[in-house]
């Protein structure tokens, strides 16, 4: 077994997981392993353990049997990842700067660094506005910056876009398809859309429905750099994918 500091330690490794929530079996069993760099996405249907398998593999509960390991340990709740959630749950007595500020304070990292996080995520000219001044989609920039501000080399995103319109979402793929590319972070993403799946993925698994197990795991091999969105999506490959993918899903009676 590879050691926390050896270089071909996998960012996260999840061996033969269960999950339980009383006579429930929400998951598993499931293996999984993930080499840092990857921007995996899970697609499955409502209820089929996605979110499970994210607080398993952010520390914040243990699996019922199995072990879950990141970088080669086992995760520390709120420590070993950066967590984005469907909702931005910022701080509205905060400024979008002031929020920023406290992540990288609970970090533990120099508090100098807000500017440049907000120009990661294009809110530079709303830096001194509370987050409630600000739209939806700007707010899950707000979210996706504190998230990057904690510099964790794992990013966990539960259906980060979903609340968002068509416009904002697409927006906020492109820039996070940018932002992600960072060397050596590796980030699971949840959602229901296949299309958001082959976009942003360089490796796509499908859940079955309730108890999750991976019945499609599909490396993405599409350019991640120098290409538009609408070419890449405009790419024979990026239609063949979406359609494999899209019949794993149907097949397994998810809802995309
Ligand atoms: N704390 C809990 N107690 C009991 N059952 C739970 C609990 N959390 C989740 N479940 C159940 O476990 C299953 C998996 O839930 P989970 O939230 O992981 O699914 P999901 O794929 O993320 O769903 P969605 O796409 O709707 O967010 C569901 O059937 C859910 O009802």
């Amino acid at each position: 077994m590879p050691s926390a500091e050896s270089g071909d330690t996998a960012a996260i490794t999840v061996t033969d997981v269960e999950h339980r929530y009383g006579e429930v079996v929400a998951l598993g069993p499931i293996d999984l392993t993930v080499p840092p760099g990857e921007f995996l996405v899970l697609v499955g249907a409502s209820g089929c353990g996605k979110s499970t398998l994210l607080r398993l593999i952010a520390g914040f509960e243990q699996p019922t049997t199995g072990t879950v390991l990141t970088g080669g340990v086992p995760p520390i709740p709120g420590r070993s990842a950066g967590l984005v959630f469907q909702q931005p749950r910022l701080f509205p007595w905060k400024t979008v700067g002031g929020n920023i500020e406290l992540a990288l304070r609970y970090a533990g990292q120099p508090t100098d660094g807000v500017d440049a996080l907000l120009n990661r995520v294009g809110l530079h000219d709303v830096a001194k506005r509370r987050t409630w001044q600000i739209s939806g989609g700007q707010q899950q920039r707000v979210a996706i910056a504190r998230a990057l501000a904690a510099d964790r080399p794992l990013l966990l995103l539960d259906e980060p876009f979903a609340a968002l319109d068509a416009l904002t979402r697409e927006r906020l793929q492109e820039d996070l398809r940018s932002v992600s590319t960072a060397p050596g972070r590796t980030s699971i993403f949840v959602t229901h859309s296949v299309d958001e799946a082959v976009f942003l993925g360089s490796r796509v698994v499908v859940l079955s429905p309730r108890p999750g197990r991976i019945v499609l795991d599909l490396p993405i091999h599409l350019p991640r750099t120098g290409i538009t969105p609408d070419d890449l999506r405009g790419l024979p490959d990026y239609a063949a994918l979406r359609a494999e993918i899209g019949h794993a899903v149907r097949s397994e009676g998810a809802s995309a």
